[in-house]
């Protein structure tokens, strides 16, 4: 992981507490009741607004900060118009063939893939190690669970704030606990959209490349009842060298699946 410098700031005055609580169990200083852009120092800062949890740049220059949004935004133009079990993230999972799935989403990130299989039908626990993304994401379900559209996909999301490895090593224990291991480890981006480039960008600021992710793969085999999907842009090596057992290839990216056994035996 980097070690970039993150402090925490907030909008308004009302909001003076929950900053200093945040920034206390994040480690990280409280600069006060201020905005991003009016920062030159540090690199990144948490804000606390009264929208949301947002991360963001400091500097003029700050745009595109990052916040967890279910309730509008691509989210829900996805969940009422995306396309149902024919995405391609539906058949990788198996939801053409299973109806009702339990996935383990090993690399949580901002939620978005756990979100839409949730959308689908699937109980989806999710596991982020990264302390400010965990912090994103629970204030992003915390929002969406108050929503009268979304509680009920909400309530299929379980987040833990965890190291994927130390919960594999406890799952080895408990077989046949998860039907499908859903995998999407940080690679570096090379997409064109403005947007998705500052957005990335930050992220791999904040957390480097998962340079530990080729281990995450055996795991997840050892552990996965049916299958594990990794979730990989098109042109990038396999996770830890290893050849699926077939492919899903998409206009910028792709899903690896990996089957243990088929569905129903
Ligand atoms: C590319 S993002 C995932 C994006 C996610 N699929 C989404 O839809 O928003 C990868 C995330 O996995 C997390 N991660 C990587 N390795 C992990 C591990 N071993 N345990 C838990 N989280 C991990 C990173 O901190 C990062 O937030």
């Amino acid at each position: 992981m980097s070690d970039i410098e993150i402090a925490v700031i907030c909008h308004e005055t009302s909001r003076t507490h929950q900053a200093e609580q945040i920034a206390k169990q994040l480690s990280c200083p409280y600069l006060g009741v201020t905005t991003s852009s009016q920062l030159t120092t540090p690199d990144l800062v948490i804000e606390v607004t009264g929208e949301g949890i947002v991360l963001a740049e400091t500097g003029k220059k700050s745009a595109n900060p990052i916040k967890v949004d279910f309730i509008s935004g691509a989210l829900a133009h996805r969940r009422k118009y995306g396309g149902g079990k024919s995405q391609s993230i539906a058949k990788a999972v198996g939801l053409n063939k299973a109806k009702k799935l339990q996935v383990l989403d090993a690399t949580a990130g901002l939620g978005r893939d756990a979100f839409v299989l949730a959308c689908l039908g699937c109980q989806v626990t999710l596991l982020e190690r990264s302390k400010v993304v965990h912090l994103l994401l629970t204030d992003g379900l915390n929002r969406a669970a108050t929503d009268l559209d979304v509680a009920s996909i909400i309530n299929q999301l379980q987040l833990l704030c965890v190291d994927a490895k130390d919960y594999f090593q406890e799952l080895l224990q408990l077989t046949d606990q998860f039907d499908v291991v859903y995998l999407d480890p940080m690679f570096p981006h090379r997409e064109k959209s403005a947007k998705v480039k500052k957005e990335m960008w930050i992220f791999q600021k904040l957390l480097g490349q998962d340079l530990d992710a080729d281990y995450l793969l055996d795991a997840a085999i050892a552990i996965a009842k049916y299958r594990v999907v990794v979730k990989r842009p098109k042109l990038a090596p396999y996770l830890a060298d290893k050849a699926p057992t077939y492919q899903l290839i998409g206009k910028s990216g792709r899903f690896d699946v990996y089957v243990n056994k088929a569905f129903g035996s």
